[in-house]
Formats: C-alpha cells, structure tokens, sequence
C-alpha cells in the first residue's frame, strides 16, 4: 500500500495540470489538486454547461485542445465512450514529448480506443470512488482509495508524478494499490455492474418490488430496502462484515446467515463469473461501444424508464423531509 509518505506532492511544482472534463471526477480532482496547492487548468467544450461552474471556482477555463497542449499532465476525465472522439479530433495533437497523459480508468487504452503516441508517459490515477465523494472526503481531511497504474514510462518519472498527482487529489490518505491498467479496467468494470450499481440496484428493486407486490406501504418498503441499506453499508465500510452483524439483532444475524444463500445463489455467482468473462474477453467493451456509435438509444431509454420507477418517486418525497441529507450534487 501507499500512502502519503510515499508520495511527494513538490513533483508537481511549476507543472501545469490540464483537468479535460468538469463532471464527477473532474470537478473533484480539478479542486482537490488546487486545495493541495497544483497549478491546474480545465479543459471543456465551449458550448459546456460546466464551463460557468469550473470559472466560478476559480479555474482558468480553456478549450480542450488547449489545455491539453498547456498542461505537463493531461488527466483525461471525459465519458469512457467519448475518449476515441475526442482524442483523435482535439487532444493527441497537443501531448508533447515528455508529457505525462492520465486516465482516472483504463477502458479506452486497455480496449484500443486511444493509442498513444511515442515519447508520451501514459499512466492512471483511478479513485475507487464517485467523483462528489472524491471532493467531498477531501475537504473533510479523509479521502477516497485509489489506484496507479503505468502503461508507458518513457521518462522514468511516469509512478513517481502519478503518485504525486493521487496524492493532490486524496487518494493515498485512503491508500493506493499499484497495479496494471489491465486489471484496473476489468476490476471495475465487474465491481460496477455484478456489486457496486448493477448487484445493489437490481437487490434494492426487486426487494422493494417483493414487498408492494404483497401489499405493504411502498414507504416502508423503501425504508426497508433503500434508505436502511446505507445505514448497514456505513457498517460495512467502518466496521467490516462481522461488525455490522455485532450491530445488527441476532434474528437478524440468523436470516443473514440462512436466506442471504437463497438470495445470492450458485447460479448468481455463475452469473457473476460469466460477467467477468465478457469484461475480460472484450465482449462488454465492444457492446458498449456499438451502443455509443448507434446513438446511445437503448442506453437513454434505459436511462429514462429507471428514472420514473416508484422506489424512485416514493424516496424523493421521502428524502426531502430529511433536511440532512444531501439531495442535490453542488460543490
Ligand atoms: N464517475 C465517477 O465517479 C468515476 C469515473 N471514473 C472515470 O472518470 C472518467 C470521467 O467520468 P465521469 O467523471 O463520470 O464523467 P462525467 O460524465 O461526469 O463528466 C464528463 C465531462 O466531460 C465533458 N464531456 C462529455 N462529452 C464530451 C465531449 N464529447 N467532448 C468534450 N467534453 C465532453 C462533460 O462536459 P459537457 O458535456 O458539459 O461538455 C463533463 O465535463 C471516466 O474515464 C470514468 O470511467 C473513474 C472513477 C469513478
Ligand atoms: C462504481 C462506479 C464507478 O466505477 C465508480 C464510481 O467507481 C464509475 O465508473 O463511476
Ligand atoms: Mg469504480
Ligand atoms: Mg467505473
């Protein structure tokens, strides 16, 4: 593991960090790396709606081509789906020599979509967390785990200036793991649809779909399924499993150990394993790529139909009574 001390933020002095994009990740690594006190440039689309937003928080805010010949370091946060587009029409032209081109996830290198040229150090800095979290755990002085990899070290300072860069962004407080753009990319890949977002999406739905199919208040069954799923979570991530099960009631203990089997069964894992196989052979990355070039369709129409379920319309009401909780993602 490294952490802090391993790392040594005055690498960056007198560099110039182009941040391309302003989204999750971008806003997060642009303004953590200034707190840390980096020089940092944006790069975005002159017709962006985040083009306000990164000048409001004091950036200097250039056209991505732009940025990407100012900076010393590029970091590459634009949609995974977008990086070909765009780097073959606005960013490869302007990495000079020397330069220092990251990714904070290794889809586009790992599956072709970007090939970079030579004389260019290529490495990632991949936060294992959302980008609001990024910034958030930041300015409460922790910080969200993250991975370094290193594709191309042409210079021989490609892992040290990585390790600076996650330490300007707060990863090494949480702990970064070194390892390949290879297993980066399929680690999370499989950690974001089989647990992270499609596993615990899918288990909040069809619990809470369970429980109003018997006819119980949808309010309780969101309770139940959404709102108290956090609570365990914070658990989870303090305490590990065995400490969210010393919280927990012993009845409940006892159904965790006997019905969680019924719920997660052989065949779901069979399943899980299947979906690794299709990030490892390239079949999801080539699915997601053909949706991107055939205009997003059934994407945008997923998109929609998930937005207007009733666990969605249910805790909206619900969470805007609580006044603590966070219900929109300005920083
Ligand atoms: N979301 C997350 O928490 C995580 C993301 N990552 C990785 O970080 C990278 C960025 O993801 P994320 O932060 O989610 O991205 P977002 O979708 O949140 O933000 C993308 C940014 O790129 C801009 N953008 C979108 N399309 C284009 C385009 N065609 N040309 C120029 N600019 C464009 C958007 O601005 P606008 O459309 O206004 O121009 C926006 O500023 C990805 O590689 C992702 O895998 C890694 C870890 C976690
Ligand atoms: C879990 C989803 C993620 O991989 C992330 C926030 O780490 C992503 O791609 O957004
Ligand atoms: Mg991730
Ligand atoms: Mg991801």
């Amino acid at each position: 593991m490294i952490y802090d001390d391993d790392a040594d933020l005055t690498l960056l002095d007198g560099k110039t960090v182009a941040i391309l994009g302003y989204g999750s990740q971008g806003h997060a690594h642009a303004q953590n790396l200034k707190d840390s006190g980096v020089n940092v440039v944006v790069g975005l689309r002159s017709d962006s709606s985040s083009v306000a937003q990164a000048q409001g928080h004091g950036f200097e805010v250039l056209s991505i081509a732009d940025a990407a010949s100012q900076g010393d370091i590029v970091m590459i946060l634009l949609p995974d789906e977008k990086h070909g587009e765009v780097w073959n029409a606005e960013i490869k032209d302007g990495i000079a020599e020397g330069n220092l081109l990251l990714f904070g996830h290794g889809f586009s290198v790992h599956y072709g979509e970007i090939e970079p040229p030579a004389g260019v150090d290529v490495a990632l800095a991949a936060p294992k967390g959302p980008g609001h979290l990024v910034r958030r755990q930041y300015t409460e002085g922790s910080g969200v785990p993250g991975l370094v990899a290193i594709h191309k070290n042409e210079t021989g300072k490609a892992r040290d200036l990585a390790l600076a860069y996650a330490k300007g962004i707060g990863c090494t407080r949480g702990g970064v793991i070194e390892t390949t753009f290879k297993d980066e990319t399929e680690t999370d890949l499989f950690g974001e649809q089989a647990v992270l977002c499609g596993g615990a999406s899918e288990l909040v739905q069809a619990g809470f779909d369970t429980l109003v199919e018997a006819g119980y208040d949808p309010r309780m069954a969101y309770f139940e399924c959404l709102h108290e799923l956090k609570l365990i979570v914070d658990l989870m991530y303090e305490k590990g499993l065995a400490g969210m099960r010393y919280s927990i009631s012993n009845t409940a203990e006892y159904g965790d150990y006997t019905r969680g089997k019924r719920v997660i069964t052989d065949e779901t894992r069979e399943n899980m394993r299947q979906i690794l196989k299709e990030i490892q052979d390239g079949d999801f990355a080539r699915e997601w790529i053909a949706e991107n070039r055939a205009g997003q369709e059934n994407f945008l129409r997923m998109r929609d139909e998930q937005s207007k379920t009733q666990v969605e319309t249910v805790g909206k009401e619900l969470r805007a009574q609580m006044d603590w909780i966070k219900t929109d993602f300005e920083d």
